[in-house]
């Protein structure tokens, strides 16, 4: 088994990532749907939330607000992010250290790696100083792992997914975050791709309650320990109450229409 230095940022073994690198990665039109949510302020109370087992924010915000935050949110520190601006293939500068987000308080580093990319052997290599600085340090360490670039067209089929996974296993990671496949089939055999290593589903922007969380009850059901969420969750007119059903969903694997009809009664 791996080490699993990720137990800091689980709970009985589950996570929920509460992903906020967006102003980074997206920009401002990110916020638009919810405007409030501009404000780190608003995610970082969000994540006290009880269904959160760690905040995905970068240096910055950690440095502004985790101060005040950190007796009661578990801090995963992304250590490379790029701007929507960059035009080049694929690619994510590196922003921290690991022994910068060890003094920062982190539970667990953060990293993307493109693999597909004409810069997948130097992000490699710097996913190999964090990957070994978190270790040294105590830290978990979790693979953004979204397989893209020039050669790689369909970066959101099965296959790609699974090597995604499979990669995060390869180069060390407790826990991948992969795009979600499409189906519990093919989510399954991501899975099956990453052994020990714990499968996070991610990604997007489904405006139907129920239809998203039962890909996520359906991730849950082949395998994954959990998700890693940012749009899905602060965009919503009521970020909290989708965290209740999550919560539901995730930790106690009860059906999606259910548990959003008991987030919808506690209202
Ligand atoms: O590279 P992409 O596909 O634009 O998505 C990047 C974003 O997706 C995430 O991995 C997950 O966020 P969402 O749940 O909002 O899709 C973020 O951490 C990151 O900012």
């Amino acid at each position: 088994m791996l080490p699993h230095a990720a137990d800091d940022i689980s709970r009985d073994g589950k996570s929920l990532i509460l992903a906020y690198d967006h102003g980074i990665e997206h920009g401002p039109v990110d916020f638009e749907p919810n405007p409030d949510t501009a404000d780190p302020e608003r995610i970082f109370e969000l994540a006290t939330h009880e269904a959160v087992t760690s905040l995905a924010v970068q240096k910055g915000l950690a440095e502004a607000y985790y101060p005040d935050y950190e007796d009661e949110v578990n801090l995963l520190l992304k250590l490379n992010g790029t701007s929507n601006l960059w035009m080049g293939e694929p690619d994510s500068a590196v922003n921290c250290t690991p022994e910068y987000a060890a003094e920062l308080g982190a539970d667990a580093i953060g990293f993307t790696v493109y693999a597909g990319s004409n810069h997948e052997v130097e992000m490699a290599e710097e996913f190999r100083e964090a990957q070994e600085g978190a270790r040294e340090r105590g830290m978990g360490v979790v693979m953004w792992s979204y397989p893209r670039g020039q050669g790689l067209r369909n970066d959101g089929s099965p296959d790609v997914i699974s090597y995604g996974a499979r990669l995060g296993l390869e180069l060390g990671a407790d826990v991948v975050k992969v795009k979600y496949p499409g189906s519990a089939e093919a989510m399954g055999d991501a899975v099956e791709m990453a052994g020990p290593a714990d499968v996070v589903m991610s990604g997007g922007t489904m405006r139907d309650d129920e239809a998203f969380l039962r890909n996520v009850s359906n991730a849950i059901d082949a395998g994954a320990t959990g998700i890693a969420v940012g749009r899905n969750v602060f965009q919503r007119d009521e970020p909290e109450r989708i965290l209740d059903a999550l919560e539901a969903v995730i930790f106690e694997e009860v059906d999606p229409a259910e548990a959003l009809a008991v987030a919808e009664s506690a209202d």
